[in-house]
């Protein structure tokens, strides 16, 4: 998967490439991470990157000219790289909130030019010129959109064929059949007094995996019931559902 970045901090993203699964994979060539700087662009004394918003007001806005310079040139690339023309995201408060599903159409859309804005703003002319499509992380403001963009890339990466060691780990990641994850036990057997569920330490497997569904299907129904709304549950999710609330009805 090809991904080009355009941020003021690219090294930042180090925290994504130095270490971990996208660090593997960039290191496995599963994942391209390119970044571009729009204060590369810049071609006065200060290098300036921000300007002054029309109609006044506090904060700046990201400079034109040098944002979408930075955004063509990592538009040119990824065409130039994947023979593919990008869709260009951009983060922020104002985009369609992201969740796993999301994350699967990006991850498979082909090559993606992520911008990752500063400043209170882009320019609103430049959403409508150059963005194809604009995305939340989540309704809260941040600082910047490179977190965002972390947050994007870290999720969209778990799902390249090849990125997580064994491939199952995602596919029982939670979100990943639209269900919340089930409780997880290690060492010690015992602590505080509390102890791991039996079936846990039974060895079998059948009864362990029906547990864990169980447990799925119970915590989105405690936690997240509109999870289960646009869900329909075949015959021995219901059972399992069923027994769960049986045996945590108050
Ligand atoms: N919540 C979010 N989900 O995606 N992005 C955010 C967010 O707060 N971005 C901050 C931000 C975004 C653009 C610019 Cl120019 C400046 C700051």
């Amino acid at each position: 998967m090809w991904i080009g970045v355009v941020s003021l901090f690219p090294e930042m993203f180090d925290a994504l490439t130095q270490q971990g699964v996208v660090g593997r994979a960039v290191e496995k060539q599963r994942i391209a991470l390119e970044f571009w700087n729009p204060r590369d662009y810049a071609t006065d004394r200060h290098r300036s990157v921000d300007d002054r918003p029309y109609g006044g007001g506090p904060g700046m806005l990201m400079k034109v000219d040098t944002l979408r310079s930075a955004i063509f040139a990592a538009r040119e690339r990824a065409q130039q790289a994947t023979g593919l023309v990008p869709t260009v995201i951009y983060l922020s408060p104002q985009g369609r909130k992201l969740d796993q599903q999301g994350v699967q159409a990006l991850a498979s859309a082909g090559p993606l030019v992520v911008v990752a804005g500063r400043y209170e703003g882009i320019d609103e002319r430049v959403v409508e010129s150059d963005i194809d499509e604009e995305w939340s992380i989540g309704d809260y403001v941040l600082s910047g959109g490179e977190l965002p963009a972390m947050v994007l890339i870290d999720a969209a990466a778990r799902l390249i064929p090849g990125v997580l060691g064994h491939q199952d780990s995602a596919v029982e990641d939670s979100f990943n059949d639209g269900l919340l994850d089930c409780p997880h036990y290690t060492r010690p057997e015992v602590i505080d007094g509390r102890q791991v569920p039996e079936v846990l330490l039974s060895g079998n497997h059948a009864a362990i995996k029906r547990w864990r569904l169980k447990q799925s299907l119970g915590r989105t129904w405690q936690r997240r019931p509109d999870l289960l709304e646009g869900r329909t549950l075949d015959a021995e999710q219901h059972k399992l559902l069923n027994e769960f609330i049986e045996e945590h009805a108050l």
